[in-house]
């Protein structure tokens, strides 16, 4: 390359375990170019028993982070040396993790980045880690708009890129999926970290039964930790249980990342984070993207697990776009969400607008004749249409393991046989039922609205599915998935063949749910707000203004349900929920 037109950044990485420090050169950080080089030097912090001790971790990277920083401050002066001539500094800026992490880690990484940025007199770059999580996939793999699976330690998250930020499409409710691993583990007396271990032994291990928690593309792991803790403590073989986990866990992220690639219509996914080292989850996601024809990127493991490599790569990035910090501001912060960051560095590729299900079947309109033939891939049934009744096929998942994909198909198809009835019978327009057929997971029934919300968002149709979850929430049950794709609109008129509607012109505007089957019966306000968080979260990455859509949402919740204030209380909890301490 010409290496008087490169350019070096030094990042520094020390959010938790990885004392980190890496140089990054390029002639263009825009993109992956054939001559770029990184080079990571890490300090690892492996605690004696245990998880990990914020303090011993803050003495750690107390005593490594200088020396790692020597050693990439050592490379970049190389590299320099490399180009005759030079007469200017060997490193051009200096990127450094502001979050989220471990507070006391976070202020020596800080401390360490502005007095390296003054002693070069360099501007300074602060990056947010788990956006360099998904950066450096998508800078490795050169897909324009991914969707981006972060599977780290502290963390699990689905992000989508959307006006200038990355959003959050869904995440975990309570701890990261490493940690949730780590926990699990912790139990058996196995020293940190835990998740490599439970991939080896779960090489020799047979499926066991756990809980598999997926709301919307929200799951959460500390149901399903504590059964295979209890699993263990009744004599489950630790092999079994180990396989058993994964092939739960691996499986629910899988399967939030593909509706998330089907709610965006993008074709692409990339992973990042610690736990994507693991080869079972690479394999799910693989297969999941094969079999709905979408392009998957995993970056190599040095890039995986936590490393400044990813931190001077997007802080190049960054540094491209003038988006470096003066000294004075830049705090660390060890609550820093992907979603805070303004994206300064991406040119608009939004994922295509009205990211859709995949038209498998004629080119017809599946809204408009519904003729024989048409067909619809949503994210897990395939959907077809006739003589105004519709037909929904759960297809085997080859991703997921045959047992597990088994009694998924068949309970979901039960139950959103039932609840859908359910709903209708406590007022909420939802399609009547034709025929179910659980064990084939195959559900027949009534064809009803003209389009999906997504795709005619008003705010009286928001009122109306505010009030339908609280008059479900009101009968003992939620929906389970209540995104602006499983509400459909439109007159009644497409539902008088098939049944006999009396109530209403045949041209009322109807606001229909459709698709309970992540619904089930409870009386837990948390799983009556989570709900409301999915709904909110949908309207969030559908519309572009979903500040007066919300606020419509919530006051109809309010005005219809019989105890609003609990559910909304437990709703801004979840909100405010940190998952970084
Ligand atoms: C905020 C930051 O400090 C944090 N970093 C972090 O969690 O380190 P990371 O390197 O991304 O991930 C470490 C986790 O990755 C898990 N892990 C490592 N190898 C694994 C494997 N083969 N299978 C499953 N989990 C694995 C470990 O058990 C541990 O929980 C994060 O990114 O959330
Ligand atoms: N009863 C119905 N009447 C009219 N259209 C329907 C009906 N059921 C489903 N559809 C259409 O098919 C699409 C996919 O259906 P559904 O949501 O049940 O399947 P899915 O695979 O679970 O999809 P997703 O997870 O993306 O919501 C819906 O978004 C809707 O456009
Ligand atoms: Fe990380």
């Amino acid at each position: 390359m010409d290496r008087s037109r490169s350019l070096r950044v030094l990042g520094i990485e020390g959010t938790a375990w990885a004392a980190s420090a890496a140089v990054f050169e390029t002639s263009d950080p825009t993109r992956r170019t054939d001559d770029e080089r990184v080079e990571i030097y890490t300090d690892a912090y492996e605690p004696d028993s245990g998880g990990i001790h914020p303090r011993e971790a803050a003495e750690h990277m107390h005593e490594a982070i200088p020396e790692v920083v020597a050693q990439a401050r050592e490379t970049a002066r190389e590299w320099a040396g490399e180009y005759d001539g030079r007469d200017r500094q060997p490193i051009d800026a200096v990127a450094f993790s502001r979050g989220p992490g471990l507070g006391p880690c976070l202020r020596i990484v800080a401390t360490a980045a502005r007095a390296t940025a003054q002693r070069f007199d360099v501007p300074l770059v602060g990056v947010n880690h788990m956006v360099a999580h998904l950066e450096i996939g998508r800078h490795r793999s050169g897909f324009d708009s991914p969707v981006c699976l972060n599977a780290s330690g502290a963390n699990a998250h689905v992000l989508g890129y959307r006006n200038g930020r990355y959003r959050v499409l869904g995440e975990t409710m309570d701890t990261g999926v490493g940690n949730a691993i780590d926990k699990f583990t912790r139990h058996l007396g196995w020293s940190h970290p835990g998740g490599p271990k439970v991939e080896e032994r779960a090489k020799d291990g047979e499926f066991v039964d756990l809980p598999y928690v997926v709301k919307g593309m929200d799951f959460s792991f500390s149901g399903i930790m504590s059964a295979a803790k209890q699993a263990v403590d009744n004599g489950e073989a630790v092999e079994d249980v180990c396989f058993g986990l994964q092939e739960h866990v691996f499986a629910m992220l899988t399967e939030v990342s593909e509706r998330a690639l089907s709610l965006t219509g993008s074709g692409q996914l990339v992973l990042g984070g610690g736990v994507a080292q693991n080869d079972r989850l690479r394999e799910m996601l693989e297969s999941m993207c094969e079999q709905r024809g979408a392009d998957f990127y995993a970056p190599e493991a040095r890039f995986l697990r936590d490393n400044a490599g990813m931190i001077a790569v997007l802080g190049a990035k960054m540094f491209e776009a003038d988006d470096t910090l003066p000294i004075e501001e830049s705090r660390i912060d060890s609550n820093f969400r992907p979603d805070q960051v303004p994206v300064t560095w991406r040119e608009d590729e939004d994922w295509t607008a009205d990211g859709d299900s995949v038209r498998v079947g004629k080119d017809d309109r599946a809204d408009g004749g519904g003729h024989a033939g048409d067909a619809l891939q949503g994210a897990e049934a395939t959907v077809t249409f006739e003589d105004g009744l519709v037909t929904k096929r759960r297809n085997p998942r080859t991703y997921r393991h045959e047992t597990l994909d088994d009694r998924l198909r068949r309970e979901r198809t039960r139950l959103e046989a039932r609840l859908t009835s359910q709903a209708r019978r406590e007022g909420v327009p939802t399609p009547v039922i034709e025929d179910v057929d659980p064990e084939n997971g195959v559900l027949v029934y009534q064809r009803v609205g003209e389009a999906d919300l997504r795709d005619d968002l008003t705010e009286a149709r928001v009122r109306d599915v505010g009030r339908h979850l609280a008059t479900i929430h009101d009968a003992g049950f939620v929906h389970g998935d209540p995104t602006t794709r499983n509400v459909r609109v439109g007159r009644e008129a497409s539902e008088t063949r098939s049944s006999k509607t009396t109530d209403n012109a045949a041209t009322a505007e109807r606001t229909y749910l459709i698709d309970f089957g992540l619904g089930y019966f409870t009386d837990d306000a948390e799983d009556y707000a989570m709900d409301l968080h999915v709904f909110d979260q949908s309207l969030t990455g559908t519309a572009d203004d979903a500040e007066p859509l919300l606020a419509a949402a919530r006051e109809a919740y309010r005005a219809e349900s019989s105890d609003p204030e609990t559910v909304l209380e437990r709703l801004r909890e979840i909100e405010g929920r940190g998952r970084y301490q």
